[in-house]
Formats: C-alpha cells, sequence, structure tokens
C-alpha cells in the first residue's frame, strides 16, 4: 500500500475510537452527575440570561450571556475556555432532553460576559431560548476538530501516487534528505545565539526542518525571526499551533516586529490581547468602505431578530425570518470578497490547525491559485499528527515549499482520551515530531542549546536525563536566586536553588478521593501543610505572592492546595503540572503526593510529566515528596532522580508537629 493510503487508514480508525471514547467519556458525566456536580467539576456554567443575539462572521450568530443578577455577580467560568464546544441549555430542562439543546463554540469568556458561536442554522433553537429566564452551559466534546481531521486523512488516502511535493514527500517518508549549504543570513536580532542562528539558516536553506527547543530555549524568538527573514525573501506564510494560547503567543511577538498590515489572525478575536486585535480578521474586515456596508446589513439582520422575539403571530415571524435568511445571503456574498482581500494582500497569516482549513482561507482559492509558500508549525510536541496534516492538505493547491516544525518531545504529548486500546493510544501518541526523527533521525533537526530560563542547578538533572547534557544556562540565568529579586531578604530560603522536603514516614501517607463517575484523584494533606509552609516563610522573605507557583500532577491535590493558599494568599498560581507546560514562576513548589508501602508512584511515572514541572521555575525549585517511594518505585528516572538530588539539592527533614502548630 502507498505510503499515504497507510498513514491515513492508521489516522483514521484511531481518529474514531478517540472520538467514541471522548463522546462517551462526555455523555457518562453528563448522564451520572448532577448540573450542581458538573459546575463543581468544571464542565458547566449555571445561571446565565442571555443578553443578546449579534451576527458574527462566516454564518454565525454569537450569542451572549450574562451572569443571572439575582444569583451571581459573575460568570463561574469552571474549566470551560475560548474554543470549548457548549451545548445552551435552559436551567429548567430535564437532562434527557439534551439532544435536543444548542451547541456552539465559545468564543469569549469573561467574568461579565460569555459569547457563543452558533451557526445559522440553529436560529430556530436559538429563539426558543429567549423565552427562558435563566440558561446553563454544559462543556461537551468538540466534533469538529475530529471532523476536520478526518477529513484530512480521507483527502490524504485520495492521492492516487504520491504527491510530486517535496515536503509532503518527506512527510510520507519516501524522499531521501540532504542538506543543502547554509545560506548566508544577516539577522535583524543581534542577540540570537549560535544555536538559534543556525536552525534559521539551516530553515531558509532547506524544505523542511524540525527546530527542537527544550524549556526556555527561545523557540518563539527563533521563530519570529525566521518569519521575518521569509516575509523579506517575498514568501508568505502561514504560521500554525495546536491551541489558541499558543498562537497568540507567537502572534504577539511577531507584531512587534512586522508592519501591522502584513499580519493576519484568523478565528474569534475575544482573547486576542489589545497589541493584537488589530490584526484580527474579523475585526479588520469590519473596517473601512467594505467593512461599512457588511457593517449595516449585519446591524439590519440584528434589528430584524431582535423585533422577532416581540411578534405574537407565527405568519409574522416566518416573513421575518425570510428577511433574515435573504439579508444573510446578501452579507456572506459581500463578507466572502472584503475576507478574500484581506487574506491576499497580507503576507502571514496565523492561526490554528484546525483554522487553517477554515472557509474564510480555502474560498480565498476562488481569487487565486496559490496562498502559501511556506508553513510553520509551533507546539509541535502537543499536537496530534493528523491536525498538523490539516494546513498542508487544505492548502496543497499552493504547492507548499517548505515546512518548519518547532517543538519538544520531552515536554507533555497532546492528551488522548483512549483508555481500553493501547493500539489507538500508541498510534495517536506518536507526533510528527516522533516518527520524523524515527525515519530520518536528526538529519533535519536543530537543537536549541542555550536556555534563558533557569538557574543552572535546576536545569542540570532535566539536561543530564533528557537532552543528553547537551543544554546550557545562559551567563545573564546561571546563578540567578530568589534574593536577586526586587526587595526580597537573604535567608535560608531564598539563597538556595533546589530544596527537597523529604517527606518519608508514616505522617505523609496519601490518600484516595472518594470514587466519583469518571476518575479518582489522589492528595495528601500534611504535603499540602508543608507547601504552604513554605509559602509562608518565602511571603515572610518578601517573595511576593505572583512569583510563586504551586504545582501537582494530581487534581485533587490541587483543589486541597487551592483551598488552603487562597484563603490567605489569592494571588498564588495552583494549578496542575499539565496545566502549567509553557509557563514560568520564580519559584514552583511541586507537590508530588504519592506516599505509600507498595511503592507505587502513577503519574510521576511519566518522564515528560516531570521534566515539565521541574523546568518551570526561574531561581528557585521546592519539591515536596517521599523519597523512599520514588527510590524504591520500579522507574528508573525516578530513582535516577532521587539520588542526584540527595547529592545536588538541599533535603530538609520536616517536623510535622512545628509545621501544623
Ligand atoms: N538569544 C537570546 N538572548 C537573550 N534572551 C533570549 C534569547 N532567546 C530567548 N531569550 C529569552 O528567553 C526566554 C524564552 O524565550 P521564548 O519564549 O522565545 O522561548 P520558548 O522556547 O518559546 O519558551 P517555552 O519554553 O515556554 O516554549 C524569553 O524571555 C526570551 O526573551
Amino acid at each position: 500500500m502507498e505510503a499515504n493510503k497507510a498513514i491515513a487508514n492508521r489516522f483514521l480508525a484511531s481518529i474514531a475510537h478517540e472520538q467514541s471514547q471522548d463522546t462517551e467519556i462526555t455523555a457518562r458525566l453528563l448522564r451520572s452527575l448532577p448540573l450542581q456536580k458538573l459546575v463543581a467539576r468544571g464542565l458547566a456554567i449555571n445561571n446565565l440570561t442571555l443578553e443578546n443575539v449579534r451576527t458574527g462572521l462566516a454564518g454565525k450568530v454569537i450569542l451572549e450571556f450574562g451572569p443571572d443578577a439575582s444569583i451571581e455577580k459573575e460568570v463561574i467560568k469552571g474549566d470551560i475556555k475560548v474554543g470549548d464546544v457548549v451545548l445552551v441549555l435552559p436551567s429548567s430542562s430535564k437532562k434527557s432532553s439534551v439532544t435536543s439543546s444548542c451547541d456552539g463554540v465559545v468564543t469569549k469568556c469573561t467574568e461579565k460576559l460569555i459569547t457563543v458561536a452558533v451557526d445559522e442554522s440553529k436560529e430556530q433553537e436559538v429563539i426558543q431560548l429567549y423565552s427562558y429566564s435563566r440558561l446553563h452551559l454544559l462543556k461537551t466534546t468538540n466534533a469538529i476538530t475530529y471532523q476536520r481531521m478526518e477529513s484530512t486523512m480521507r483527502k490524504l488516502a485520495e492521492f492516487e501516487k504520491t504527491p510530486s511535493n517535496n515536503v509532503m514527500q518527506y512527510l510520507l517518508g519516501s524522499r531521501e534528505f540532504l542538506a543543502q549549504p547554509l545560506a548566508n543570513c544577516s539577522f535583524h536580532n543581534a542577540g540570537l545565539n549560535d544555536s538559534q542562528k543556525n536552525a534559521i539558516s539551516f530553515a531558509l536553506s532547506n524544505d523542511i526542518c524540525i527546530i527542537h527547543g527544550p524549556p526556555g530555549t527561545g523557540k518563539t524568538h527563533t521563530l519570529v525571526e525566521l518569519v521575518q527573514q521569509l516575509v523579506e525573501k517575498g514568501e508568505r506564510v502561514l504560521v500554525c499551533a495546536p491551541s489558541n494560547v499558543a498562537v497568540d503567543t507567537i502572534l504577539e511577538r511577531l507584531a512587534k516586529v512586522l508592519p501591522g498590515n502584513l499580519l493576519l489572525r484568523l478565528g474569534h478575536p475575544a482573547r486576542l490581547l489589545e497589541i493584537n486585535l488589530s490584526h484580527s480578521l474579523e475585526i479588520l474586515s469590519r473596517s473601512g468602505d467594505s467593512g461599512a456596508i457588511v457593517k449595516d446589513i449585519r446591524k439590519e439582520i440584528d434589528e430584524t431578530i431582535a423585533g422577532i422575539k416581540t411578534l405574537k403571530s407565527f405568519k409574522d415571524r416566518k416573513e421575518s425570518w425570510k428577511e433574515v435568511r435573504r439579508l444573510r445571503k446578501e452579507l456572506r456574498q459581500r463578507e466572502r470578497k472584503v475576507i478574500a482581500d484581506l487574506i491576499i494582500s497580507s503576507r502571514v497569516v496565523v492561526s490554528t490547525l484546525h483554522g487553517s482549513s477554515g472557509r474564510e482561507l480555502i474560498a480565498c482559492y476562488g481569487y487565486t491559485d496559490h496562498l502559501f509558500d511556506a508553513v510553520i508549525i509551533d507546539e509541535i510536541s502537543q499536537s496530534l499528527e493528523p491536525q498538523c496534516w490539516i494546513p498542508l492538505i487544505s492548502h496543497c493547491q499552493s504547492n507548499i515549499t517548505k515546512l518548519v516544525l518547532a517543538g519538544d518531545d520531552k515536554q507533555l504529548p497532546p492528551t488522548i482520551k483512549t483508555e481500553d486500546d493501547p493500539a489507538t493510544r500508541q498510534v495517536l501518541s506518536t507526533t510528527l515530531f516522533d516518527r520524523l526523527v524515527d525515519h530520518y533521525g536528526s538529519k533535519f533537526k536543530c537543537f536549541l542549546n542555550i536556555q534563558y530560563r533557569m538557574n543552572s542547578n535546576i536545569m542540570e538533572f532535566s539536561s543530564k536525563e533528557m537532552y543528553g547534557g547537551h543544554l546550557r544556562a545562559a551567563d545573564s540565568v546561571a546563578n540567578w536566586m530568589l534574593i536577586d529579586l526586587p526587595g526580597v531578604d537573604a535567608d535560608d530560603n531564598t539563597t538556595v536553588p533546589l530544596i527537597w522536603y523529604d517527606t518519608q514516614g508514616d505522617d505523609y501517607y496519601e490518600r484516595k478521593e472518594e470514587e466519583d463517575e469518571g476518575s479518582s484523584s489522589k492528595f495528601n494533606e500534611n504535603e499540602a501543610q508543608l507547601g504552604l509552609f513554605h509559602v509562608n516563610q518565602l511571603i515572610g522573605s518578601n517573595v511576593k505572592q505572583t512569583d510563586i507557583g504551586i504545582i501537582s500532577p494530581y487534581n485533587a491535590q490541587v483543589s486541597l492546595l487551592k483551598k488552603m493558599i487562597h484563603s490567605k494568599y489569592p494571588l498564588i498560581e495552583v494549578s496542575s503540572i499539565d496545566g502549567f507546560q509553557g509557563r514560568e514562576k520564580e519559584v514552583i513548589i511541586l507537590s508530588l503526593v504519592r506516599s505509600n508501602d507498595k511503592f507505587e508512584v502513577g503519574f510521576l511515572s511519566d518522564e515528560r510529566r516531570l521534566n515539565v514541572a521541574m523546568t518551570r521555575p526561574k531561581k528557585q525549585l521546592c519539591v515536596i515528596g517521599n523519597m523512599e517511594t520514588l527510590e524504591r518505585s520500579r522507574i528508573k528516572y525516578l530513582k535516577d532522580w532521587v539520588n542526584w538530588s540527595e547529592e545536588n539539592s538541599e533535603i530538609r527533614y520536616p517536623d510535622l508537629s512545628e509545621i501544623l502548630e
């Protein structure tokens, strides 16, 4: 079988399984937990009122919800965020009628307002929602992301022979890689280090390149310079990442170095930073002359819809809907042209991987044959491989001649929901980064070897175990400690980069959360007390709350820590390790939780998760955990970590009675 069909078929089966698992897990939770518990788990937002309905871009209606003022002062967001798919339901409705609700995508989520974009075809359901005084949102499975991966894989399978495009051939493993001599390059950013310069020159000279950037090594820095260089060469670039957060990070940096009119952000402008708003396709399409006409039509539609609410007779409502449909058709035609003009006149388009197959972009091929020369994908190790194919397959008409992938295979992989099928897990957890390195070795991989985040002691174990000892700390950070922060006192807690509170002994036994639908997590109360104890000491030494982060691999421990810490220190960030990937703090307290006689370590056995945890702090890492449980587990990485820590960190043996005083 041809390589394209083999890859596509492998993923098609896995995507289908993953989607069914994801849907099943969500459905089980929605079925079995009452609304209050769903809210407590962050899966629902209750007590909302529908305040406004307006027309969005590309056939979407935007529903604006606010908190029901008689019950809540603000929207209790839980885990619901921009990009999530939600069901909108009347608060009075029985769970059994969930299927008849209206679904949409969250486009904005603040304390005062949450907006949901629904398809215009759902207009009847939207009108029905108007008659309910109180509504709630339920987080549900995002079928769209699966559909896009699936249709991309189907298109990949349809190629009758290997495509002539070089980039595709590398991805299919059907082309030998021969590195080209490095182009001479004059860099805009004079401060780039040699490994960054090398990566940029390599990417400019070759069709394909992987930029391997361990934590804090300036991946984004490097990509920004690369984009500048490509634009100067006259190339059109599509920059993608799996999440909106990652996309916005790179957009913010690009906006500082590229002329505004060359840069365009696809997707909802909801969470864009102020500085990025001027690049939003939606905002730009509303300005200028053609934007003004489009705006007028939109206004007319919104007024007509608002009027429908007040109409009593079915016939009048039907007539008004007919008018809305006519206006929408006109709006779509005008909008399409305005949007295509904007995209074609830009040089760099930034979007999520899924967004790269959006209607707005694809419609441009009605006006031009060629949109992009180069595709850059950031956070490749957090993307499923089928996601990475989306920009390439959606724009195969453009005949992409360069692909640059950036990421780190030693940090957390994409989340996979499937638990019951190891084969599916294996297929999906192998990222494009892994597969290419497996096939081509390091032939087109460029390693960034200087990190600008951590004191060298904090970095050392990670460098040795995960990066072959090749990572170095920049001089500017190698020796920094908490005492270097303005106003911080010099004492035992601020002049040490690595601290371990060893909790071996009976006082710190782990406990299991009460079994609930879905899962049961672990927690360790006395470890949490110890976390609070260390925080008290740091605050006593004048370290700011906002400079401290507390993380743990277990959600139950995160909840416990939040309760304990936030009542006293509301500005300290408490998070799961997974939720903290890509972030940093001056000091990180890591609560490991596991402490048992069987030496079971659960989540701790994933070395990539621990690697993320230990590379978040800049000036101090404080680990709270039972060294014996780790040392006597069967996991070599954990044994090595304990042995290394015994030599290289300050080990403290807490006296619990003093701490609990
Ligand atoms: N050549 C350099 N000289 C000085 N500082 C640099 C250099 N390259 C990167 N930095 C700094 O290092 C920090 C990390 O850079 P950046 O955010 O680009 O890294 P990253 O690899 O994308 O980060 P992450 O680990 O979160 O993925 C930033 O504060 C950046 O300013």
